[in-house]
């Protein structure tokens, strides 16, 4: 079975959203990877909830939101108007984290825990089986076109024996660096969803790059 591809639109040409979105809408791709951030989680700041709505618009597959924002239960409402169909957030910016997961899932969205590369994985322990995906990143957050960190692999192996062994069916994404090198690793040690900016977006056939990411 193949993995699931979600283009990350940081690294698409704002100058021309449109066009991107629909190379996207266009391709083998899975989902559309929207990051957001704050300037206060992260140091940088990208778009906000009226953009959000713009792409909500123009995009033929689900969002895939990943909030690099503190405090991102504030928003869940917003998120949902915005288009999302699974919203990710940051286990080091949720204070009740389940009480996050519920009301996201009450919401209607599907909901994701994403882990800083310092994170350990086995934090995740007792809310496995509550989640439908965790995303480990693979660079620090903040930031697209950074080197994919080597640790992410078997970070990646000790999230699949964790989700075996509680008997979860959370998928693992994993985004930050990620190209037809380091996804083949990737995918290899068990990550069922590659989230690809700069692969994709940068490639001179970004349609191609996104048919050959998912046949890893
Ligand atoms: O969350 C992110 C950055 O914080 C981006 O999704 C990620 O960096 C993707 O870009 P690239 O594939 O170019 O590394
Ligand atoms: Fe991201």
């Amino acid at each position: 079975m193949s993995c699931k591809i979600a283009p990350s639109l940081l690294a698409a040409n704002f100058g021309c959203l449109r066009e991107e979105i629909n190379r996207v809408n266009d391709s083998e791709a899975d989902w559309l990877h929207i990051d957001v951030m704050d300037g206060v989680f992260v140091p940088n700041i990208s778009f906000g909830f009226p953009v959000m709505e713009y792409i909500k618009e123009l995009s033929k597959k689900p969002l895939d939101v990943h909030l690099m924002i503190t405090d991102p239960a504030k928003f869940i409402n917003e998120v949902k108007d915005s288009g999302a169909y699974i919203m990710n957030v940051h286990y080091e910016a949720c204070l009740h984290l389940h009480r996050t997961i519920q009301q996201i899932k009450e919401c209607g969205m599907k909901a994701a825990v994403t882990l800083n590369p310092h994170t350990p994985v086995i934090l995740l322990e007792d809310i496995i089986r509550d989640v439908d995906m965790v995303l480990i990143m693979s660079v620090n957050p903040g930031f697209g076109g950074q080197k994919f960190i080597e640790n992410s692999i078997e970070k990646v192996s000790r999230l699949k024996e964790l989700i075996l062994r509680k008997n979860s069916s959370a998928l693992i994404e994993v985004d930050g660096g990620i190209n037809l090198e380091t996804g083949k690793k990737i995918v290899d040690a068990g990550a069922d969803v590659l989230v690809a900016g700069n692969s994709v977006f940068r490639a001179s056939d970004p349609v191609e790059m996104i048919s050959k990411l998912k046949m890893l």
